[in-house]
């Protein structure tokens, strides 16, 4: 059944396209396509491209925002940031000026993403993504790299996210310079992942912060229902709202093609329990999200009933 999912989902990779605003993303290749689910008891089903490396993109908004909140505590961070949806694209300026006093509407839009950047542990962007891909490691127990060719290549056409960057530090919310700020959420989205990474990412998330397999306590049970609520109602952009209704599945897509979801509670017997799933599919739709991964996780959650509503 699962096989034939996939099989189904595949037949749709065409219909999205590579993002191009990253002019080192556009070169991707949309014929791929993997996934990788593990659950509480070990067990591993994984399709396709599972060993290629990809950038998380915003995907890393999830995993800074769960480093600030260990790091400083949640109230600390919400002090910045709010978690209130926007309905908005990712990338969008309009409330920051629009909205008294300017506060970011939350973690994973871009906005969110630069003033948790400016806060996470170390002096430097170079100190601060190492923090961070060793936090992803405790849980993968692979190594993360940065993408050169990709930081280098969003850096210089990060026009956008410079604008967004000096509109927070007016406000106060920066907690650093614009440019190191700036260089850290892009380093962070051009570190590299596999679906198998993500799929554990997703399944620590599931266990509530502890990784079932080890039963390590990677992040506390407040971050990780925090992160989890932020995951279903903005981890998807501007159609967060379409796919909490028809998927119910905590997740975070990046423009890469990639998404991370976390299933807490699977109810049949092929698919229970906790269960982490990466999916990977670089062709994207408007709004951001890998049309074929979508495709997928929503015949998934219809066909294993893994909806949390
Ligand atoms: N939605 C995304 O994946 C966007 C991430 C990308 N690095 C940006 O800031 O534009």
């Amino acid at each position: 059944m699962l096989e034939q999912i996939i099989n189904e989902a595949k037949l749709h990779t065409k219909e999205g396209k590579p993002a191009s605003y990253i002019p080192a993303l556009a070169h991707q290749s949309v014929d791929q396509f993997g996934i990788s689910l593990i659950d509480e008891y070990g067990n591993y089903f994984e399709s396709g491209e599972t060993d290629t490396l990809f950038t998380l993109q915003s995907i890393s908004k999830v995993i800074n925002f769960m480093v600030a909140c260990e790091y400083h505590g949640l109230d600390f961070v919400l002090d910045k940031v709010d978690v209130e949806p926007t309905g908005d694209p990712f990338n969008s300026i309009m409330r920051l000026e629009s909205s008294i006093p300017g506060k970011p509407f939350n973690p994973m839009i871009n906005a969110g993403a630069i003033t948790i950047a400016s806060m996470l542990p170390g002096k430097t962007p170079e100190e601060r993504v190492a923090y961070v891909a060793n936090f992803l490691s405790r849980t993968t127990g692979s190594i993360h790299k940065v993408n050169e060719e990709i930081y280098s290549s969003e850096i210089e056409t990060s026009h956008r996210n410079r604008a967004i960057a000096y509109y927070l530090k007016a406000n106060n919310y920066l907690l650093d310079d614009v440019e190191k700020a700036l260089e850290t959420y892009i380093y962070l989205c051009s570190l590299e992942v596999s679906t198998r990474d993500l799929a554990k990412i997703g399944l620590m998330l599931a266990g509530n912060g502890i990784y079932p397999l080890t039963k390590e306590e990677i992040i506390t049970r407040q971050t990780a229902k925090v992160t989890k609520a932020l995951m279903t109602t903005c981890g998807l952009y501007n159609a967060s709202g379409k796919y909490a209704a028809y998927i119910g599945i905590p997740m975070k897509s990046g423009v890469s093609g990639g998404v991370l979801c976390s299933v807490p509670d699977g109810k049949v017997e092929q698919l229970k329990g906790k269960i982490g799933i990466g999916v990977f599919s670089p062709g994207i739709d408007e709004i951001g999200n890998s049309v074929a991964a979508m495709k997928c996780i929503e015949k998934l959650s219809k066909t294993y009933d893994l909806s949390i509503f």
